[in-house]
C-alpha cells in the first residue's frame, strides 16, 4: 500500500555550510516526483535523509502521517536503489530478490515464490537461476528494482538508477517504471540530473537550487512558466528580454508584446522557450535581426539572432535553415510568453 512522503523544512549542514537550507516537498501516495538539480546541490543528501542513512540538522521526514525522522533505516518502510545495483555476486538472481524477504523472516520456499513474482514484474522471470555477473547493466538494475520492491516499501527512493545505462536501455527502464506504477503504484522519489528523464517518468519535477526547492510543477509547466530566471536557465532556457510589465503587456526594446496571463506591473524579464520561437521573414515577426550563428542540436538547429533587445534564439526542425548574416524575423507566440522577476544580486 502506498503512502505520501512529506519533507518539511529539511536542513543539512556540512562543515558549517548549509547544503540543504529548508527543503519542503510532498510526494503524493502513488505519485512519482523527480528531484532535479545541478551536480552537488544535495539531491542524494535528500534521499539519504529520507532513507535514514543521514540525519537532518533541522526539519522532519513524514510518510503516511508517521514521523520517520528519528527512526532507524530498516524501520522506515523505504527502499533505495542507486546508480550501481549492488547485487550479491554469490547469490542467484532469484535469491538476490528473495533476500529482503528472508531477512523479514519468510521461509526460504515462500521467499523464493514471492521473489519469482517480483522478477516477473520486471520482466526477468527467465533469468532467475543466473548469477549477477552474467547480466547486462540494464538487467542488473531490473533485479535491483525487483529486490527493492520485494521489501514492499511504502516509499521507493531512486538515486540516478539509470544514469549508467545506454540511452535505449534507459528508455526501457522508463517504460518499466510506468508499468510498475500500473501494477504496484509505489510512491517514488527519483533523483536525476537528466531533464528528459525527469519529464519522462515523473508527474511533478522539483528543482533543487541553492538548498531549496525553487519550483515543483509538471515538466511542461516548469519549462514554459518558470518561477525565476534561475529555474529558466537551469532548464536550458536562453531567451531573456529585460523590460517591464505595463497593463497586460511586456514593454522592452522589442516594443509592446501582449501577455497571455495577468502579471503585476513593474520590472520583469520576458522569457520564451527557444523551441517555441518560429522564424519568419525580416518584415514580419515580433523581433527582427541578423543571424549570428547556426548550430546543430540533434535533428534540430539552434539559430541565434541579434535583435534590438539582445540575442534571441529559435530552434528549428529539419528543413531550410538560415545562414549567418541573413536577416530574419522571430515570432514569439503569445501563449508562450512568460514574465519572471529580474534576477537579484
Ligand atoms: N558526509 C558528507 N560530509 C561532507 N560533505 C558532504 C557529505 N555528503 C555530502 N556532502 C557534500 O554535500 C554536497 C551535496 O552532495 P550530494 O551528493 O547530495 O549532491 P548531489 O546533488 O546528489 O550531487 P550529484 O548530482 O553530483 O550526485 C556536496 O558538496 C558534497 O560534497
Amino acid at each position: 500500500m502506498s503512502t505520501d512522503l512529506v519533507l518539511d523544512g529539511l536542513v543539512r549542514r556540512f562543515g558549517g555550510a548549509a547544503v540543504l537550507d529548508g527543503v519542503d516537498l510532498t510526494v503524493p501516495a502513488g505519485g512519482v516526483v523527480a528531484l532535479l538539480g545541478p551536480s552537488g546541490t544535495g539531491k542524494s543528501t535528500v534521499l539519504r535523509l529520507v532513507a535514514g542513512l543521514d540525519t537532518p540538522d533541522a526539519g522532519r521526514v513524514r510518510a503516511g502521517g508517521r514521523d520517520l525522522t528519528g527512526l532507524a533505516p530498516e524501520r522506515r518502510g523505504t527502499a533505495l536503489v542507486g546508480q550501481r545495483p549492488r547485487l550479491f555476486p554469490h547469490l542467484s538472481v532469484l535469491d538476490n530478490v528473495a533476500f529482503p524477504l528472508a531477512v523479514a523472516g519468510r521461509r526460504r520456499r515462500a521467499a523464493r515464490a514471492e521473489a519469482a513474482g517480483h522478477l516477473d514484474l520486471v520482466g526477468l522471470a527467465d533469468l532467475a537461476g543466473r548469477r549477477p555477473a552474467t547480466l547486462s547493466g540494464g538487467q542488473e538494475q531490473r533485479v535491483a528494482l525487483a529486490r527493492a520492491l520485494a521489501a514492499a516499501p511504502a516509499v521507493l527512493l531512486l538515486d540516478e538508477p539509470f544514469s549508467a545505462l545506454d540511452p535505449g536501455v534507459r528508455e526501457g527502464m522508463h517504460r518499466l517504471l510506468a508499468d510498475l506504477r500500473g501494477a504496484v503504484s509505489p510512491t517514488v522519489l527519483l533523483v536525476t540530473h537528466d531533464r528528459q528523464e525527469a519529464a519522462a517518468v515523473a508527474d511533478t519535477v522539483a528543482v533543487l537550487l541553492d538548498g531549496r526547492i525553487a519550483q515543483a510543477a509538471p515538466a511542461g509547466e516548469l519549462h514554459t512558466r518558470p518561477a525565476s530566471l534561475a529555474v529558466s536557465r537551469f532548464l536550458g532556457g536562453v531567451n531573456e528580454v529585460p523590460g517591464a510589465v505595463e497593463r497586460g503587456a511586456h514593454v522592452s526594446a522589442l516594443g509592446r508584446l501582449a501577455l497571455p496571463c495577468a502579471s503585476p506591473d513593474g520590472p520583469g524579464v520576458l522569457v520564451v522557450r527557444q523551441e517555441a520561437v518560429a522564424l519568419t521573414g525580416p518584415a514580419d515577426g515580433d523581433a527582427t535581426g541578423t543571424v549570428t550563428r547556426v548550430t546543430p542540436r540533434g535533428a534540430r538547429w539552434r539559430v541565434e539572432v541579434t535583435t534590438p533587445a539582445g540575442p534571441l534564439s529559435a530552434e528549428t526542425g529539419p528543413g531550410r535553415t538560415p545562414a549567418p548574416g541573413d536577416a530574419v524575423g522571430l515570432v514569439l507566440p503569445p501563449d508562450q510568453r512568460w514574465v519572471v522577476p529580474q534576477a537579484t544580486g
